[in-house]
């Protein structure tokens, strides 16, 4: 497999097993051979992995250089300098239309914004992206740049309103889509973009429907979108607009919005999506077109690097938990019950350690980050038919992504070319009973596969409030005249950062962090290995 390179990467660990192909980020130094140590460790256990190699490309920085830290701190601020029009077209500023002090009863936004309101955010305001001073690389999820674990200040864009503007709201014709899967929230953002977008003077918002496919299908037409269209949206789950995989290429999606005059693009979306994003807002700048790209990241596998949580997570982890409370009172309620549990979580299974770290139900949790054994002394089913001797019940919750190479490979790529993955519910739910039946105990095995229950939810408290956020900073940055850009949380501050960053590679639990150790004190699960 080819080693990426990524500037936002010390070292890069490319692990190659007899049946899959690992690219990981060493995000920052923790020591590149206890890391490998302990990746060839987690590998080694799952059992159909007999031969690892590992590679580590060596750090790129010099930490012997005395201005290392300055060189760092350089590169890193060029890497999340926010993409703007200024950088290819001679666009001068307006003052902003955007003013909470000149709202009047006609809430037509065109008020001039007031000098002595103190409600922009300017341009040099910045968030700290890490907030951990951690004193050595062993310290549990620990993350450091140089072998001291030097404390090295990483700061990002704030989002929000700015003074000045770079487009003139009434001649600006905004679109909004929706793509991937569905997520809860999504129709709270439409909304929160609608808004805003109409506070700042916008008239002309429109949708393009059923998710890229929008752009090029004759027969998708464009949703005109207004206050009166959007006011209710949010009561219900799903995309008013449709989401779809696939669709046309780049150059025709590019094609279309010089076609239809679009001049502000909100994209709600996951990695694909961003990284179709990105690729729109490159052509855009490749054809010098005054058009301003911005994301909101959107998957309830929380798989978006550099952020608390992508909205939709929280919704689905609380539909989850509900999955998990059945699961608990069926197996509870049987003689020898065994409630299992799947759950979505492509190649992140942070859903899956949530719902068992929620429900407080949980007797094993698998995630795709943390092979495990079915078979063996120290296998999953053995473990099992201990609970089955001593408490009489057990619960386990399993990601969709979790134990692949235990199933029989696929090569079936969805139409955005994600891999379709093996059923590990169905596979397990199988082995236990051909274990219990071997054996001769009796198991009462219950499955439950509340796979699209969980995201087509409408969103919860906690997440309408993020996606009311989102949905007004991806407005602001629009007006603010970036491009290439997607709005998040981080460290609880809301802030702007390049698409790029953001979809390097999918985040994943990380089996050394306090959070995934918490998860197994909760559970009192051993190693499968
Ligand atoms: N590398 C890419 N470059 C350009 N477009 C892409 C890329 N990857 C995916 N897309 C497009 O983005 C859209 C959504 O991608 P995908 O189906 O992978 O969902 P996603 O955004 O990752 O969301 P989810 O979290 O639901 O998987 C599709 O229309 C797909 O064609
Ligand atoms: O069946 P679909 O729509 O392709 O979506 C399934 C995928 O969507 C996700 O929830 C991501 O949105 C994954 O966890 C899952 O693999
Ligand atoms: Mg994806």
């Amino acid at each position: 497999m080819a080693i990426t390179s990524s500037t936002n990467t010390i070292g890069l660990l490319n692990l190659q097993t007899n049946g899959k192909h690992w690219n990981m980020d060493l995000p920052l130094f923790r020591s590149s051979h206890l890391k490998v140590r302990r990746f060839k460790r987690i590998f080694k256990c799952a059992s159909q992995v007999n031969d690892i190699s590992v590679e580590v490309v060596k750090p790129e920085i010099d930490f012997k250089d005395p201005d290392w830290k300055k060189h760092f701190q350089e590169d890193f601020d060029n890497r999340f300098r926010l993409p703007h029009l200024t950088d290819i077209l001679d666009v001068k500023p307006r003052p902003t239309t955007f003013s909470l002090k000149s709202r009047g009863p006609l809430g037509d936004g065109n008020g001039a914004p007031m000098d002595t309101w103190y409600g922009y955010v300017n341009d040099d305001d910045r968030a700290l992206l890490k907030v951990i001073k951690f004193a050595s690389p062993n310290s549990a999820g620990a993350e450091c740049i140089d072998p001291d674990c030097s404390w090295v200040e990483q700061w990002v864009h704030r989002a929000g309103p700015r003074k000045q503007i770079y487009y003139e709201p009434k001649e600006v014709k905004a679109a909004i889509v929706t793509c991937g899967g569905l997520c809860p929230g999504l129709n709270d953002v439409i909304r929160q973009i609608v808004f805003t977008l109409e506070k700042y003077g916008v008239k002309n918002i429109v949708g393009i429907q059923f998710g890229y496919r929008g752009f090029c299908d004759e027969n998708l037409r464009e949703v005109p979108l207004s206050h009166q269209v959007v006011q209710n949206i949010n009561l219900a789950g799903g995309s008013l607009l449709g989401v779809s995989r696939g669709g046309p290429s780049i150059s025709d999606i590019v094609d279309s919005i010089q076609a239809k005059a679009i001049d502000m693009l909100f994209v709600l979306g996951g990695n694909g999506t961003h990284a179709g994003a990105n690729a729109i807002h490159d052509e855009c700048r490749k054809r010098k077109m005054k058009v301003s790209v911005v994301g909101v990241p959107k998957t309830i596998d929380n798989d978006i690097q550099l952020m608390d949580k992508t909205f939709g997570f929280d919704t689905a982890v609380e539909e989850a938990q509900r999955a998990i409370n059945s699961a608990y009172i069926e197996a509870q309620s049987a003689y020898h019950g065994i409630g299992l549990v799947k759950l979505m979580g492509r190649s992140s299974g942070f859903i899956a350690m949530h719902a068992s770290l929620s429900s407080g139900q949980i007797d094993i949790c698998l995630i795709p980050e943390v092979p495990f054994k079915l078979e063996g002394p120290n296998g999953l089913l053995q473990h099992l038919e201990h609970l089955i001797k001593t408490k009489g019940k057990a619960v386990v919750c399993v990601a969709e992504g979790a134990g692949q190479e235990l199933l029989q490979k696929s090569a079936a790529l969805d139409a955005s070319g994600n891999v379709v993955l093996g059923d590990i519910g169905v596979h397990i739910q199988q082995q236990i009973k051909r274990h219990f039946k071997n054996i001769g105990v009796p198991a009462d095995v219950k499955y439950i596969d509340p796979t699209y229950m969980v995201r087509a939810c409408r969103a919860n408290a906690s997440d309408a409030i993020l996606c009311t956020v989102l949905g007004q900073n991806a407005v602001h940055g629009a007006f603010a005249g970036f491009s290439g850009i997607t709005t998040g949380i981080c460290n609880i501050h809301y802030v702007y950062l390049p698409i790029p960053e953001v979809i390097r590679s999918p985040r994943r639990v990380d089996p050394n962090s306090r959070m995934w150790h918490r998860c197994l004190t909760s559970t009192g699960q051993p190693d499968f290995c």
